[in-house]
């Protein structure tokens, strides 16, 4: 009965489906939730804790949490992890002395249990600016391919116009319908 409950409410649309958004502080996280909320350009200052807000593609229900990603927060991300069907890694493109730190994120988190089904989007952010890294260097860097157990997706974008972030959620809307 539950089986048959959720399979109508997939087809229906009312279905919710849990992201999270992480990634080091200063990547871009808050501003591209608010850009995918509003289409606008939010001032935002460090996320201490979180932001939550829904985001609707056609019929899908993104529940997308925006996390903190200052070093001292980044112990508690694991707190968001349960039922999580999406990570939204947000890296900013420009960070070329951090992306190892970004890698150490990204491979604890692809270990942990709880992100065991979880779907992996990268958004290669700030691509507007001159010294950005291109989404294959980044890809390279991280070494994403090695990759198995988990679907991913890189995605080229820029937070300020929005660029690049509807590319991101039509890839996660395929996910879900795949599934
Ligand atoms: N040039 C450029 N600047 C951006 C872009 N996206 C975000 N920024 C700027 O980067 C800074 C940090 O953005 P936030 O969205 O607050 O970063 P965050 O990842 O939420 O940071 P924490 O909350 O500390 O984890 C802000 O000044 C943004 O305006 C982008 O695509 N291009
Ligand atoms: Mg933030």
């Amino acid at each position: 009965m539950g089986q048959l409950i959720a399979k109508l409410m997939s087809i229906f649309g009312n279905q919710e489906h849990k992201v999270i958004i992480v990634g080091l502080d200063n990547a871009g996280k808050t501003t591209i939730l608010y850009q995918l909320l509003m289409n606008e350009v939010v001032h935002t200052c460090p996320t201490i804790g979180s932001n939550v807000e829904e985001i609707i593609l056609r019929k899908t229900h993104f529940i997308m949490w925006d996390i903190g990603g200052q070093e001292a927060l980044r112990s508690a991300w694991n707190m968001y992890y349960s039922n999580t069907e999406f990570i939204i890694l947000v890296i900013d493109s420009t960070d070329r002395d951090r992306l190892l730190t970004t890698r150490e994120e990204l491979y604890k988190m692809l270990a942990h249990e709880a992100l065991r089904e979880a779907s992996v989007l990268i958004f290669a952010n700030k691509q507007d600016r001159k010294d950005s890294m291109s989404t294959g260097e980044i890809s390279r860097l991280l070494t994403l391919s090695a990759i198995k157990d988990h679907p991913w997706h890189i995605q080229g974008c820029c937070a300020l116009t929005g660029e690049g972030l509807p590319a991101g959620l039509q890839w996660m809307q395929s996910r879900v319908t795949a599934n």
